[in-house]
């Protein structure tokens, strides 16, 4: 897989040379580069913002760059994904979808975001997919393209070094959350280990295990154990 990455804030991105491993970069398993968007720009101020047509608050980030950036780099195949407040939202499913992707474009939006040409072109030469990791507003993309890279490589095969947890993980198993987990010492500031994971009996464990993560999804995701649509298909609309 090839990640790129077109933000105004290339530093961000430093630490993804420490964050992925290295052998896989090295193993041909994942190709990334980081692009400083300014460098598509031909103004002595290098100059990437510009006032919101209709008037209002803050800064737009102006289409030229952005096109000749996705010019360069937009090889046919690529998927351009923009971070923002209004775009779908993140979630374990996506990340298995973006997961089989050949190339990954991030394109990390700032100040009161980009303009929408930039998107309606983008679409017009790539898949495009505007996606938001959570409701809430950040100073910029780039955040949320950390967020997403790190869940997307680590489902990429050969990434984890133990496979069997990927399986395991909550999200991937119907969607209820994680089990709690323990290990040594049995016995902690007053804290006991619960026995049936030190009883051997695996039938049990897996049962505690399924019985706790029933429970804590019931507890603080209520959402994630209610059915969305009725019997006969008919989607359930909750009043919010
Ligand atoms: C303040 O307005 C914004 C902020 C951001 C930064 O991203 C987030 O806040 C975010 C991302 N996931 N959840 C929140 C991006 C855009 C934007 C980007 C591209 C096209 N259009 C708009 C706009």
């Amino acid at each position: 897989m090839r990640l790129d990455y077109l933000t105004i804030f290339p530093d961000f991105f430093a630490p993804l040379e420490l964050s992925l491993p290295g052998k896989a970069a090295a193993s041909g398993l994942l190709d990334f580069a980081v692009h400083d968007l300014r460098d598509w720009t031909h103004d002595r101020h290098r100059k990437v913002d510009d006032t919101p047509y209709g008037g209002g608050a803050g800064m737009v980030m102006k289409p030229e760059p952005w096109g000749e950036a996705f010019d360069q780099l937009l090889a046919p195949g690529a998927t351009v994904i923009f971070t923002t407040p209004s775009g779908e939202p993140f979630d374990q499913r996506l990340a298995e979808e973006l997961a089989t992707r050949e190339r990954l474009v991030f394109a990390c939006g700032r100040y009161e975001g980009i303009d929408q040409r930039v998107i309606d072109h983008a679409r017009e030469i790539a898949e495009v997919r505007e996606i938001s990791l959570g409701d809430y507003v950040l100073n910029g993309g780039e955040v949320a393209a950390l967020a997403i890279t790190e869940a997307v490589v680590r489902l990429l095969p050969g990434f984890m070094g133990n496979a069997e947890s990927l399986v395991e993980e909550s999200h991937a198993q119907g969607g209820l959350l994680e089990y709690p987990v323990y290990t040594k010492p049995p016995l902690w500031r007053g804290h006991e280990v619960p026995a049936v994971l030190r009883s051997g009996d695996h039938g049990k464990v897996a049962a505690w295990r399924h019985e706790q993560a029933v429970r804590r999804t019931a507890e603080r995701r209520p959402d994630l154990l209610a059915p969305s649509v009725l019997d006969d298909g008919t989607p359930i609309v909750r009043a919010t």
